[in-house]
């Protein structure tokens, strides 16, 4: 059963750094389900507000519906209640909807609602969307506006209103005058999550939108950096926060940037630079090169 209520749920999120952990696989791209207890064991020691399952850093799209109920399960498990776990929903509505149940069955604390693979999608279309997830279960509810589900202010209005258990917008889109819509409409109802490519990128300009966290995927390999970097973000600490992304943020986005999924991919070539290996990454993703993992592994020791 979940421990928080969707109203406790927002309330802790919105009050540290999120964590989005890899899901590790071995060579045969089955889930190494050893590796990831053992990763989710080693971020435990790292203050984190919550922990998102099976998201986007961690493969959800290339896992089948059983493997993310495996992984959500053993989040739960390994997590054993010390920060909520959020579990995923993802594709068409149907398969949505079973996921979150699934996830309500399997103990998780609250859903991230992803995009829907593959088809476009209107604004009418996507409140009903999101609504009939949001009345699956009791859980709480975040969605994340992104490729071909952007919630215009609107539709989020009208979302908070019909769905009590939508607690929150987490933004993949980095739109300026969309953000300060949806705040001027629905202001501290929801909670916000930055949730684009390498959230550190954007955190600080996004903190004045009401943004008070973000999905940190670089908080995999360089734990420590990533808090430090939340907490000079959240101290508005401009100085700090530019040093950091000049000396690592910027040149790891210079490597990301080769290839079309290496946001993901470059992840986990983070864990392997620091000795932790969670595997490689399943198609289509692509792993980096050797050359690149080197260049990698230089950039991180120069923080570590
Ligand atoms: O579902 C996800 O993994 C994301 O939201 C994207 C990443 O965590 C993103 O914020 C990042 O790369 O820092």
């Amino acid at each position: 059963m979940a421990k928080y209520s969707p109203q406790e749920l927002a309330a802790q999120l919105k009050s540290g750094l999120l964590s989005f952990p890899v899901t590790h696989f071995d060579q045969a791209l089955e889930f190494d389900e050893a590796g990831y207890r053992d990763h989710l064991s080693w971020l435990s020691g790292y203050p984190v507000a919550g922990l998102f399952a099976a998201g986007g850093t961690g493969e959800g799209f290339s896992l089948t519906a059983a493997e993310i109920d495996r992984v959500v399960r053993v989040a739960v498990d390994e997590v054993n209640g010390r920060v909520p776990v959020v579990a995923p929903a993802t594709g068409g509505t149907a398969t949505a909807v079973a996921q979150a149940k699934a996830a309500e069955a399997a103990g998780a604390d609250g859903l991230l609602l992803m995009p829907p693979y593959l088809t476009e999608a209107g604004q009418e279309g996507l409140v009903e969307h999101v609504s009939a997830v949001c009345a699956a279960t009791g859980l709480g509810v975040i969605v994340y506006s992104r490729a071909n589900a952007v919630l215009n202010d609107r539709s989020v209005q009208t979302l908070a209103e019909r769905n009590e258990t939508l607690i929150g917008f987490k933004d993949g889109v980095g739109n300026i005058e969309s953000l300060t819509r949806i705040y001027a409409a629905v202001g501290d109802r929801l909670a916000y999550i930055g949730g684009l490519p390498t959230a550190e990128t954007f955190a600080l300009p996004l903190l004045q939108l009401g943004m008070s966290t973000y999905s940190s995927a670089i908080f995999n390999f360089v734990p420590q950096f990533a808090l430090d970097f939340y907490a000079d973000v959240r101290a508005q600490d401009r100085e700090a926060v530019y040093r950091r992304i000049r000396e690592f943020v910027v040149p790891y986005l210079d490597i990301r940037d080769r290839t079309k999924g290496y946001a993901v991919s470059i992840v986990k070539a983070g864990l392997t630079a620091v000795g932790r290996p969670a595997g490689p990454v399943r198609p289509p993703l692509q792993n980096l090169t050797d050359g690149e993992l080197a260049e990698l592994t230089t950039l991180i020791n120069k923080i570590n």
